[in-house]
Order: structure tokens, then sequence, then C-alpha cells
């Protein structure tokens, strides 16, 4: 893994009113890294990805993409340049097949239709089935594929495991880890399964209130993930039977 940073966040300040939501947020991500970005709920992970990706404008500070700064351009451009944002909406259209998604382009960009099928060869024989008519864990890789077919620089994933059992996620997150490592991708991951979140990531950050309270790299934050939950978290860690 290389520590060239793809994507640096500089002092972020953002939020919807005059008041912030998230203050003075730093990290850095790096090619072929993935970092997990943790917190309660309301803690400010999204508002953090939305900003990063130019969807809301940020009060103050800086975003580098791949060493330059981002802040004059719009949505539509850092996205065409590699930045990819996966919302929690996941940007699936229900009246359309899989095969449609594929083809459809983003923001005027063409997708790699056979490398999505390669990341996720159980969408081939799905290809005429319409997005409404998948599992939540489909469309996941359905959102998850058009993503990476875009061979993205730097990919954002908002709560790949919404509303899907473990054991989807469980699934999913090694493809990212995949990606990240052969490619040199890197991943800002905001996840609520916290274990597998550590497991999957090189370094997690957690937030709360706003704020970075806690910065490691992902072994560590593993080690003390009783601690960080009961601490930060706001709330029990579970068993190791139920989150892994
Ligand atoms: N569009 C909006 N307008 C006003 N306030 C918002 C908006 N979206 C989010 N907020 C507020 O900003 C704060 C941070 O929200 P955010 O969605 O970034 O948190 P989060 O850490 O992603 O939480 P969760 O884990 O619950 O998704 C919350 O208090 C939320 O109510």
């Amino acid at each position: 893994m290389s520590t060239d940073p793809v994507l640096e966040v500089r002092n972020l300040t953002v939020g919807y009113t005059s008041a912030p939501v998230v203050r003075n947020l730093s990290l850095r991500v790096g090619s072929g890294e993935i970092v997990a970005l943790l917190g309660p709920n309301g803690a400010g992970k999204t508002t953090t990805l939305r900003a990063t990706s130019r969807l809301l404008p940020a009060h103050s500070g800086q975003i580098l993409f791949r060493g330059e700064t981002i802040g004059q351009r719009s949505a539509q451009q850092v996205a065409r340049a590699g930045l990819v944002h996966m919302s929690d909406r996941r940007g699936i259209f229900p009246g359309l097949t899989v095969d449609e998604h594929f083809r459809l382009r983003h923001r005027g960009q063409k997708i790699d239709r056979e490398l999505a099928y390669d990341h996720f060869p159980a969408l081939r024989k799905l290809a005429r089935r319409r997005a409404a008519l998948l599992s939540g864990g489909e469309q996941q890789m359905l959102g998850l594929g058009r993503a990476l077919a875009r061979r993205p620089a730097v990919l954002l994933v908002d709560e790949l495991s919404l509303g899907l059992a473990p054991v989807i996620v469980k699934r999913l997150l090694p493809i990212l880890r995949r990606v990240a490592t052969e490619t040199g991708t890197g991943v800002l991951l905001v996840e609520q399964h916290v274990q597998m979140a550590l497991e999957t990531a090189d370094r997690g950050c957690v937030l709360v209130h706003g704020d970075v309270v806690l910065s490691q790299d992902a072994p560590s934050l593993l080690k003390d993930r009783k601690l960080i939950m009961s601490s930060y978290l706001g709330e029990k860690a579970p068993g190791e039977h139920n989150d892994a």
C-alpha cells in the first residue's frame, strides 16, 4: 500500500445553517488505503462525505484531490475527475434493468459494463431484471458495481450496510478491500458495523458531535473496540456473534 494522499481534508468546517455540524476536521486517505469514518448517529459523517464530494459547500477548510484543491470545482467536475461518491441513496433507478444501469452514462461518463460484471458476477444472470425487483443486497451490488466501474481514484461510501443483513455486508467489504489494494483506489468508508469496518480498513477516525476524537490504525482501534463503543459511540459493544 502506498501512502500517497489521493484525498486530503484540511480543517473542514461545514453545516447546513450558520451553525457548523462538522468543525475543523482533517483526514487523509492514501492511494490504496481504506479509512473508516465512525461515529454515533448525527455525528456528521454523511455531512463530511457530502462536503468532500462538493455536494455541500464548506464554510471553511480545504479539500485536496490528488494534491489539488477542489474548492472551486462543482460536484459534477470532481465526479468526472474520479472522486466518486456512493451515497446511501445508491443511485438506483427502479424501472431500469441491471444491464441498463451499466449501459447508462453517469453524468455523461461511460461506465465499464464488463468491469461491473467482473466485480459482481452474480449480477450477470440478473441482467434483464428491473432494479425494483432486486433484493437489497443485489441493489447494493448494482450501486457499488456502477461506482467501481468508473474506476474511481477516490471512492466515498456512505453506509454500505444500510438496511442489509451483516452477512451481505461481510461479502461486499472484501470487494472494496481488493479494489483498493489492486487498483490504488483510496476509500473513505462510513459504516455502522464497527467491527467489520475496522477489519476491512487500514485506519479509522471517530467523529463525535462534529469533532474527530480519535484517529488511529485499524488494528489498534479494533483492540479497543469495546472501549471506543462505550466511550464514543454511545452504545454497548455487541457480542462478537452479533456484529461479526
Ligand atoms: N439537510 C440537512 N439540513 C439540516 N440539518 C441536517 C441536514 N442533514 C443533516 N443534518 C443534521 O446534521 C447533523 C449531522 O448529520 P449527518 O447525517 O452528517 O450525521 P451522521 O453522522 O451521518 O449520522 P447517521 O449515522 O445517523 O447517518 C445532524 O444533527 C443532522 O440532523
